[in-house]
């Protein structure tokens, strides 16, 4: 292994229309704006729910929103008197700081940083496994402090990984970002929307292309395969290919603090950070969301991210209110034989679910001696996808609640490989009157470009 991961620090998009989305995650998705580099170059936005983070960076060449974004950070400030105003080195050769300015067309996911201990040696290591560093080591600092960062790319299409050493920072974010929100608890709405961070990562990958993901992330990053399904095949994954669904999923998960996880693995093994998720189509069952995904992403990369939430009823119901628009899955679902039975041995209301799409999955793969007994021992998750948040169909979020279930549901997804490809089939119709849509055609080289 290369790089020793600390912990996910952030995960950064790249869009055209930095106030929309502001916006949409600070009203709709109840985040917090706590953060923001604002320099005649670069506007990034730094947002938190629970230890989830998201910066935002406005694409480059787009028209300046300075002024506009300037009025955002204002706006949104719950407390005007917590806005501190931290003196920085304000490097503008840097366009875009612990990042890379991708000149990319389309609305991007694109960089999950991670904290390291070690950028030095991770980035040097790195590159000596082959890996593109595309920003050497370098250190940014202000008064609370220094840090290292080093941006390295993936295996993975546009993705990138910045690798941050945050240690001799005492600031609340990073050197470069004005802090706008000392605290971003904010109690009442935690208590309704409790998400907490970030479960899971869905790369899509073209078509036989997984197995070189999976080794590229288990030898430069310690990453380890982990079972979906206890019916998943070693070599092939998580197959679902009948009923117009063709996708192999594949999932691979590391511990924070990986260098304790490899050296002490059964006394010490820390806690599972977020987990990441490898989409493939398979060609048998006609066009989909993952193909869908490549086209109009331009390439393989990040197509969705799942939320943790302590309650998804809950959070499901603040954010429709606030706007949000989630995926359902067909309506047959909740009256399915048995389906009204598991749910409510769940302890969960069906009709509930089913107001915002919400689906249930239990682990049938019990301890025996939890089969007979009370709802309390029963493992089971409740997972729900937003509509894509970008213009393209290529990002949405996922609300995901664990009972005891680690992994993801068959039926769940394919209840929700269901809910997205009608959505994504009906705006095919929609749109259609311009042409025949173009099939996908993305190389395998691509992977690696
Ligand atoms: O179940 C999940 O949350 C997944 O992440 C699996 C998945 C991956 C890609 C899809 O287009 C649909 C479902
Ligand atoms: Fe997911």
């Amino acid at each position: 292994m290369a790089a020793y991961l600390s912990r996910l620090h952030h995960i950064s998009l790249h869009v055209s229309n930095v106030e929309k989305l502001a916006n949409d995650l600070v009203s709709k998705f109840k985040f917090h704006l706590f953060a923001a580099r604002l320099t005649d170059k670069s506007r990034q936005l730094a947002f938190k729910k629970g230890t989830a983070v998201f910066v935002v960076n406005e694409r480059p060449n787009q028209r300046s929103l300075n002024g506009e974004l300037q009025g955002f950070t204002d706006k949104y400030s719950p407390d005007p008197q917590q806005v501190i105003v931290s003196k920085y080195n304000q490097d503008s050769s840097e366009k875009c700081l612990y990042d890379i300015s991708p000149h990319y067309s389309v609305d991007t996911v694109s960089n999950v940083c991670f904290e390291v201990e070690d950028v030095d040696r991770s980035s040097e290591a790195l590159r000596h496994l082959g890996c593109d560093v595309l920003v050497p080591p370098t250190t940014v600092q202000d008064d609370s402090g220094l840090v290292t960062y080093s941006v390295v790319k993936s295996i993975v299409g546009n993705v990138c990984h910045t690798l941050i050493d945050r240690r001799k920072y005492d600031g609340i974010f990073l050197p470069g970002f004005n802090v706008t929100v000392k605290d971003c608890n904010v109690e009442d709405e935690d208590l309704s929307c409790p998400i907490t961070h970030f479960d899971h990562i869905t790369y899509v990958c073209p078509r036989k292309t997984t197995h070189q993901v999976i080794r590229w992330y288990e030898k430069l990053f310690g990453f380890q395969r982990f079972f979906i399904d206890s019916n998943e095949d070693v070599d092939e994954g998580f197959v679902i290919n009948q009923e117009g669904i063709g996708l192999r999923l594949t999932a691979m998960e590391y511990w924070k603090c990986s260098t304790a996880g490899i050296i002490l693995p059964s006394v010490n093994k820390k806690d599972p950070d977020c987990k990441f998720v490898i989409a493939e189509s398979l060609p048998e069952q006609g066009r989909n969301q993952v193909d869908t995904f490549l086209e109009q992403h331009q390439a393989p990369g990040i197509q969705h991210i799942g939320l943790y939430t302590n309650n998804i009823v809950s959070t499901a119901h603040v954010m429709a209110e606030a706007g949000v628009q989630f995926f359902s899955p067909p309506p047959a679902y909740y009256t399915k034989v048995g389906k009204q039975q598991e749910i409510e041995e769940a302890g969960h209301n069906p009709q509930m679910l089913a107001q915002h799409g919400i689906l249930l999955d239990t682990d049938l793969h019990q301890d025996p001696s939890s089969e007979t007994s009370s709802s309390e021992n029963r493992r089971y998750l409740l997972q729900v996808f937003t509509k894509p948040i970008f213009a393209e169909d290529t990002f949405f979020l996922e609300l995901i609640e664990r009972r005891g279930a680690s992994g993801f549901g068959e039926g769940n997804i394919r209840a929700l490989w269901k809910s997205v490809q009608v959505y994504m089939d009906n705006e095919r119709e929609y749109s259609q009157g311009e042409g025949s849509p173009e099939t996908v055609q993305i190389s395998h080289s691509k992977l690696l470009s």
